[in-house]
């Protein structure tokens, strides 16, 4: 069984030592393609009936490790270098199985998932197409991160799941079914969006499509399903959601990407630079933003401003850019509901750990099976530095405390992309921040020391002209 953390160090002396700032920024970052996107387009492209080229796809850990795991399954993958944002995605020929059993992938292969959440539960459902059992496996930390609703649901489709770890967790075996089931399939997914959008990505496949029934009492991240919904959709798919009875229905169809599609920057990992503008205060600009987005990260720039920036989106030679100017005041947001984009809680408790005011960020429970229980890393790294935060049933509270209270510390990250990138924030104000296994932040940056470094040097070609 392969379970390691590749990337992972977590000796102290390793520590990153994050660079302080007491000048106003002026910097200009590029950030690479969106992990949601590009994962959900290398699903898609290994379903569609002809080849697909990928531009500004993201090269980081998770979509190498769903790249490695499409190429196991036999999806040819063609690429310039390890770090080329273009590929072209060769999808196997389905015309050259038997049509009755729909099957299109090689069976009696080990997938490993790392520590991707994009890929323990969106790659499951392609099983269901394989033509011998699909092992899962990833790094020992992925061990607690939920599986079962998902699982619940092949299962209902005919697959037979084997846990040779805990039964519900990371790892297991998918047999797929001699014959689909049936397609309505009931799940609980409280616990995460992944668990819908990874059932609604495959469906199309389904000779009878699905009618998808989440039953649980809440629903996190809906624009990441919304996200599925619009991607299905741009491959020819039909989906029709019911958000009354929270419930999607995919009909049966073949699944044909453009032949070229390009990938958005990621906007939630711009989170950590565009905040940057607030901590150090100057002007931090990221170019290709989007008019328009399915990413949750599209609601940034108004969370941004109720903190007290100044976000403009100027065009500058075509390219629209995301611009944010502040003088470092930093408004708290009082309640504060999070549940459509939690994935940016890490990046906005940084900021919130230095406002003026208390803000009660809600709808974030299910944080606890993120990379890893992100509400009490948030508040046990918060109060490390000497500042005030409280972890709830539903979320956490962060209060304001006296500036000179904070200092230095070790920052944890706990193999977690986001809280190495938080402790990287809050060195911006507070002197003596040093970061442990800052290498984890390539779960989905292939970069970031660099990026932050640059966006420091504030090189004035940086800069977009004002
Ligand atoms: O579908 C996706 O691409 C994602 C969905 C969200 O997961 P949860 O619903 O588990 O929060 C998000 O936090 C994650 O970073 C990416
Ligand atoms: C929750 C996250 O990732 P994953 O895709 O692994 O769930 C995240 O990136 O914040």
């Amino acid at each position: 069984m392969k379970a390691m953390n590749e990337h992972e160090n977590d000796n102290p002396e390793a520590a990153w030592v994050a660079p302080n700032r007491n000048q106003p920024l002026d910097a200009r970052v590029t950030i690479p393609g969106s992990k949601s996107l590009s994962n959900r387009y290398l699903i898609l492209a290994a379903l569609s009936s002809r080849p697909v080229t990928i531009h500004g796809l993201l090269r980081s850990r998770d979509t190498n490790l769903m790249i490695d795991a499409l190429r196991q399954l036999g999806v040819h993958i063609d690429e310039q270098s390890k770090e080329s944002t273009t590929v072209r995605i060769i999808p196997p020929d389905k015309s050259l199985q038997p049509a009755a059993h729909n099957l299109r992938f090689k069976g009696n292969v080990t997938i490993f998932c790392g520590l991707a959440g994009t890929v323990m539960r969106f790659l499951p459902a392609l099983a269901l197409f394989a033509d011998a059992p699909v092992t899962f496996d990833g790094d020992i930390q992925a061990y607690e991160r939920p599986m079962k609703p998902l699982l619940d649901g092949l299962e209902q489709l005919g697959a037979t799941i084997r846990f040779t770890g805990q039964t519900g967790f990371l790892p297991f075996t998918i047999t797929p079914p001699q014959h689909f089931a049936a397609h309505h399939v009931d799940i609980d997914s409280s616990s995460s969006s992944q668990f819908i959008s990874g059932l609604l990505l495959a469906a199309s496949a389904l000779p009878n499509g699905i009618e998808l029934h989440h039953s649980g009492s809440s629903l996190p991240s809906l624009p990441h399903i919304n996200m599925s919904v619009s991607d299905i959709e741009k491959a020819g798919g039909t989906v029709m959601t019911n958000r009354q009875t929270n419930t999607w229905t995919v009909e049966h169809r073949d699944l044909c990407l453009p032949q070229s599609l390009t990938v958005e920057p990621d906007l939630s990992n711009a989170a950590p630079f565009l905040g940057a503008a607030l901590l150090a205060g100057g002007t931090v600009s990221v170019p290709f933003w989007p008019q328009t987005t399915t990413q949750p990260g599209g609601l940034l720039p108004r969370f941004l401003s109720r903190m007290g920036a100044t976000v403009d989106f100027p065009e500058e030679s075509g390219i629209r850019y995301c611009r944010v100017v502040s003088h470092g005041d930093i408004h708290g947001l009082g309640n504060f509901d999070l549940e459509a984009a939690g994935e940016l809680a890490p990046s906005l408790a940084a900021l919130l750990t230095f406002a003026d005011s208390k803000t009660t960020m809600l709808g974030i429970a299910h944080l606890r099976g993120h990379e890893t229980n992100r509400l009490a890393a948030m508040v046990a790294e918060i109060r490390r530095v000497g500042a005030d935060a409280e972890e709830m049933e539903d979320g956490i509270i962060i209060r304001p405390v006296d500036t000179r209270r904070l200092h230095g510390a070790v920052i944890r990250s706990y193999h977690d992309h986001r809280m190495a990138t938080f402790g990287a924030m809050l060195g911006l104000r507070i002197g003596g921040i040093q970061v442990e296994n800052i290498e984890t932040t390539r779960k989905t940056l292939p970069d970031f020391v660099g990026m932050w470094k640059n966006m420091l040097s504030c090189d004035p070609t940086n800069a977009l002209s004002a």
